[in-house]
């Protein structure tokens, strides 16, 4: 028994999974591969249309053709490869250099930079305005600069007149504003689907998750336990007369004292538990990688810290596999304990017995 409460104990003072928490930000560049691949391959499309009606170019000609089935194959081959991870925005931004590349080295072998080909530099703008922010988009826009810099010189123009310069100049201050606006105009986006998605999975008096983001981020928990063998936890908790203090010391009070218990209930949970306000004065919390056992004494915990603050909680707890072998199941049984609790005259813990 001391060995199962000591397990117990080092289960919810460490953190098995890391926080639960979505990234609006990286959902949106995953969304932006399959994008990515459009640009790629209209860029690959244009320059291949351009070979069929203008034909190879005497010099260089083979080089174009290799390049441009070499970039083909590069935009392929990274399809295929896994765009999940921190590596994410590095790969983006490879794409890009390797876009600018490939556009000069066809500039170089055909027009050079004052034909309207000139102009799909824009490809490589956007997609980095689109994905990598505004700093990175400059920065292209700089190479880009040196890039059509270094064509007028390699192709034998002067570079120092002003009649030279001038288209030059006028593309690269077209590529600033498009640049410039759409990367400013995706951070807008980015900046209001953050708040979106916060009004919509959080609970507005507490922060907390709401009911909705709960059972999102609850089901993979559900899931991963269920192939892994591992138990869980799921706890229903309701404060006990709260109608009472609403009534005597007005709604404030009430307001602080949901407040109060959410403070508590962060202080005492580990980062990877899942924790939400259901609505009114109930809370659920779920714990990855405990037991009933470990669930029970951790609330148990929470119901002595709560009495400092005055306060009172009734507290069921149902557990996987246990208890229960889906997530509705244990979340009634929890319920149904957390009301045994609430009738044996509150403030108190109860597990939902084995059948
Ligand atoms: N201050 C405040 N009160 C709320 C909020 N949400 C719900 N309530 C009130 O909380 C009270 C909950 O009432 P009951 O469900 O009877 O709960 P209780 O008074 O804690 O009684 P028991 O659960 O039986 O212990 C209701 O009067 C609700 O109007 C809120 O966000 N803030």
């Amino acid at each position: 028994m001391a060995a199962l409460d000591q397990r117990d104990n080092a289960m919810s003072d460490q953190d098995p999974l890391p926080p639960l928490e979505w990234d609006p930000q990286g959902v949106q560049i995953q969304g932006f591969s399959a994008g990515l691949y459009q640009i790629e391959w209209l860029l690959v499309t244009i320059v291949m249309l351009y070979l069929v009606i203008m034909g190879l170019p005497d010099e260089g000609g083979l080089g174009v053709l290799t390049a441009t089935f070499g970039y083909f194959g590069f935009s392929l081959l990274a399809s295929r490869l896994y765009f999940f991870g921190e590596k994410q925005r590095w790969l983006l931004a490879l794409h890009t250099w390797a876009m600018i590349v490939f556009i000069t080295w066809f500039l170089y072998n055909t027009e050079g930079v004052t034909g309207p080909l000139a102009s799909l530099y824009l490809l490589a703008v956007v997609t980095s305005a689109l994905t990598l922010g505004v700093l990175v988009t400059m920065l292209e826009v700089a190479a880009i600069a040196a890039c059509q810099l270094l064509l007028l010189h390699l192709l034998g123009t002067h570079i120092l007149t002003t009649a030279n310069l001038a288209p030059v100049g006028t593309s690269i201050v077209a590529l600033l504003i498009v640049g410039y606006l759409t990367a400013a105009l995706v951070d807008a986006i980015h900046v209001s689907n953050r708040t979106l998605l916060k009004m919509a999975s959080r609970d507005a008096l507490t922060g907390l998750f709401n009911r909705r983001a709960f059972d999102d981020l609850a089901k993979p928990i559900h899931l991963m336990a269920r192939r892994s063998g591992r138990p869980y936890c799921v706890i229903a908790m309701d404060m006990d007369g709260l109608k009472r203090i609403n009534d005597t010391k007005g709604h404030g009070a009430g307001d602080q004292a949901i407040r109060g218990l959410t403070q508590r209930l962060v202080e005492c949970k580990r980062s990877s538990d899942v924790l939400a306000r259901y609505g009114g004065d109930e809370f659920v919390m779920l714990l990855p990688d405990t037991n009933a056992a470990g669930g029970r004494n951790m609330m148990q915990r929470l119901v002595n810290a709560v009495k400092d603050d005055k306060l009172s909680i009734s507290v069921g707890v149902a557990s996987y596999p246990e208890q229960g072998e889906s997530l509705e199941e244990l979340l009634d049984h929890a319920d149904n304990a957390m009301y045994f609790s609430k009738a044996s005259g509150g403030n108190r813990v109860s597990i939902r017995a084995v059948a």
